[in-house]
């Protein structure tokens, strides 16, 4: 498992694109018959893919964490970005569809992964955070997410927010999760964007064509910096940085946090003509 350490505004000030690329974008998580976590310092988080193509994947622990299994001392949020699949928690059974979502909470001890079918392999993005208090293992179609549709076409920033894990929903430990879809032509997320301070936060984008690119901007509001990101990587923002991106085209992505509070509305608007 790779370590990613923190780094702060004063750091980041100095870094290149290597720099910046380096620290915070994650480029291979996901890769067929493989389980891939990236474990960040920034509130202990981890991120990570597992497509399970041709094999059953289970969920292991890394020396790194000095446990005895993965949700020892963990709780985890996995949704599903790919075909049918179907977890295996501690011996129930889920199944899984495109953007279904599955929390499992602290000492949860056997997780496997499975596809429906090896063509078209489910593709699991897996957010895990430490835990101190057990929370049942639950099961949330993209429909029970309680969509709200915000932005305009006017603002090319028309889109569709689903939360599964946070105060209102899922209830967990301190994960929050859930994903945002662009419409068509709209290509602006998270603008006005917001820091949060009080929460860490990472995107993973998705269902954005191989030959397109999100411009994804980070860094403190008057200093901001970009990272050029393809399909199925996923990004870590600093409690600090703001997160959001402008695309080539319309897509999708998960966002994850953890930190303070579970309250999805926590957040501190940046004026976009503060913005430097
Ligand atoms: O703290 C919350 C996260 O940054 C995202 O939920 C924002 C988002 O999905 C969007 O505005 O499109
Ligand atoms: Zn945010």
């Amino acid at each position: 498992m790779q370590i990613r350490f923190e780094s702060s505004p004063r750091e980041v000030l100095q870094m290149n694109t290597k720099a910046l690329r380096e620290n915070f974008l994650l480029e291979n998580i996901f890769q067929k018959d493989q389980v891939n976590f990236v474990y960040s310092h920034y509130d202990r988080f981890m991120i990570g893919g597992a497509i399970p193509a041709t094999v059953t994947l289970k969920l292991e622990t890394y020396d790194a964490l000095k446990s005895r299994y993965l949700l020892e001392r963990r709780e985890i949020g996995i949704i599903n970005i790919g075909g049918a699949g179907q977890i295996i928690a501690d011996g129930e059974t889920f199944d899984i569809d495109k953007l279904g979502c599955l929390y499992a909470g602290k000492e949860t001890g056997e997780i496997s992964l499975s596809s429906k079918n090896s063509t078209d392999p489910a593709i699991f993005y897996l957010l895990s955070a430490p835990a101190h208090q057990k929370y049942p293992t639950r099961l949330f179609t993209k429909e029970e997410a309680t969509p709200v549709t915000i932005g305009s076409v006017e603002t090319s920033n028309h889109r569709t927010i689903y939360k599964y894990i946070h105060s209102d929903g899922i209830q967990s430990s301190q994960l929050v999760m859930g994903l945002t879809v662009l419409q068509a032509g709209s290509v602006w997320n998270t603008m006005p964007a917001h820091t949060h301070d009080r929460r860490m936060e990472a995107y993973c984008y998705f269902d954005l064509p191989a030959n397109q690119r999100v411009l994804h901007l980070m860094g403190q509001p008057f200093e901001t910096r970009h990272l050029w990101v393809a399909n199925q990587q996923a990004v870590i923002s600093p409690p600090w940085s703001v997160h959001s991106g402008c695309g080539t085209s319309n897509y999708s992505f998960i966002w994850g946090m953890a930190g303070e509070n579970k309250d999805y509305t926590d957040m501190d608007a940046v004026l976009i003509t503060d913005l430097k």
